[in-house]
């Protein structure tokens, strides 16, 4: 691939398995490389050093949210903004004067308030599973339904089954690469937004101590949140919350079985398990496409010359896999040292779900070693993955005891 000849983005991994472009670019003489979107034709430049990736993560001359204005180069087929609605759920609780509320709501405070009926839930569902005997889909009957009740009861209040599954159905059309039509994605971004706006109110009123009444309770700068801003940050808390969560910890609890002698290290040695939650995090590959920054003024990235305008993507994936960083990269090791994984960002952007993520993570990862002798019933290769998808996700995972 030359500046002349760029690859085009992105790379079509749907699996756990990274496309062996990421190898490629790491190791070309460029940090950062020309890369073309698929869909909408937008130059973009690619980062997937660790080093590099850090460094510009951390640069304020690269802007997320620039990134996400109208008009700006993306990788994305449709921009991820419903008609009438800003698109920007961060800059809607800045605006509000709700960051901290926000941040504070997910912190380590409500992980540790949430982390007690998390494990027992966890728990509950391998336990019914085990009893019940038999092969198991544990992305259906465990990993899902776990994150599931994560969003539910920390982040949107008390949705029902039917509602779950309305809200993934539509999340997976709108956040997908291909396998649906540009028409077809903002309809789905359109039935979010209706719905927040026909029930946000409700579930911000409604029973439970949850992230989205804090937000509609807060004293906020400008008076109480108005019904729009209140959908706009009750879709945020979905988007950002809810098939990114339900995608990592399936993709965690292959990569756990595909492990069964750390299962059983963790079963004699629960000390391990934080150990293990962050080497999950750096292992297992959750975006197919890349985190994205707009340089707002010329910028040089270790040599190279990104304009103001254009806009760099890092793949995170690809940076936790870089072997400057991590001495052999591609093997799971919980207790490996080395530089912090990728797996939540780096700098001003970086995940303020973190801590809720790594509790939820630390409990499903407890209740498989709780539970040892469970085992994949195909090869990895095996699994199928939903294609396309933002966050990967597989359609199933066969398990059995
Ligand atoms: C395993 C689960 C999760 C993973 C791996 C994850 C990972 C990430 C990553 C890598 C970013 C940075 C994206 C970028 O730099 O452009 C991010 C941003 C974000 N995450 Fe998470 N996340 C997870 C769960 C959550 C949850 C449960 C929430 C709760 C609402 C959440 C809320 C957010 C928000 C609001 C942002 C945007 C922050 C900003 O742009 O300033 N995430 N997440
Ligand atoms: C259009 C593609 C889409 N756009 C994004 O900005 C995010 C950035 C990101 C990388 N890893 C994450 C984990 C959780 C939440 C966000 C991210 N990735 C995407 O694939």
């Amino acid at each position: 691939a030359t500046a002349q000849d760029p690859l085009t983005f992105p790379f079509h991994d749907w699996s756990q398995q990274l496309s062996p472009h990421h190898q490629r670019l790491r190791e070309a003489d460029a940090p950062a490389c020309p890369v073309v979107s698929e869909y909408t034709g937008d130059r973009l430049w690619l980062v997937t050093r660790y080093a590099t990736a850090k460094r510009l993560l951390e640069d304020p001359r690269f802007s997320s949210t620039a990134a996400m204005a109208p008009g700006a180069p993306r990788q994305e087929p449709v921009e991820l903004r419903a008609p009438g609605t800003t698109g920007d759920g961060v800059s809607v609780l800045r605006e509000a004067g709700l960051r901290s509320v926000f941040t504070e709501g997910l912190g380590p405070r409500a992980a540790r308030r949430h982390g007690k009926w998390l494990r027992d839930r966890a728990d509950t569902l391998l336990r019914d599973l085990d009893e019940h005997g038999g092969p198991v889909d544990l992305a259906a009957d465990f990993a899902l339904p776990l994150a599931a009740a994560m969003t539910s009861r920390v982040l949107l209040g008390e949705l029902g089954a039917e509602e779950v599954a309305f809200l993934r159905d539509r999340t997976d059309l709108a956040l997908q690469f291909c396998g649906a039509t540009a028409e077809e994605q903002r309809g789905g971004l359109i039935d979010i937004h209706r719905f927040f706006t026909a029930h946000a109110r409700r579930l911000a009123d409604g029973p439970g101590d949850h992230l989205l009444k804090r937000l509609a309770e807060a004293p906020a700068k400008a008076g109480p949140l108005g019904d729009a801003a209140l959908s706009e940050i009750a879709a945020l808390l979905l988007i950002a919350g809810y098939p990114t969560s339900s995608g990592f910890l399936c993709g965690a609890v292959i990569t756990l079985l595909r492990h069964p002698d750390t299962v059983a290290r963790l079963h004699r040695d629960p000390a391990l398990v934080p150990d293990t939650v962050e080497e999950l995090l750096r292992h297992t590959p959750l975006s197919t496409g890349a985190a994205k920054r707009m340089a707002t003024e010329d910028a040089d990235i270790d040599g190279v010359r990104i304009r103001a305008g254009e806009v760099a993507m890092v793949s995170l994936e690809a940076a936790n896999h870089d072997p400057d960083a991590f001495d052999d990269p591609d093997s799971f090791i919980p207790e490996r040292r080395g530089p912090g994984h990728l797996g939540f960002g780096h700098g001003p952007n970086f995940c303020p779900g973190n801590r809720l993520a790594r509790c939820l993570i630390d409990a499903m990862v407890r209740a498989v070693a709780g539970r040892p002798g469970l085992r994949l019933t195909v090869e990895p290769g095996e699994i199928r993955w939903h294609e396309g998808l933002f966050f990967r996700r597989p359609k199933a995972i066969p398990a059995s005891w």
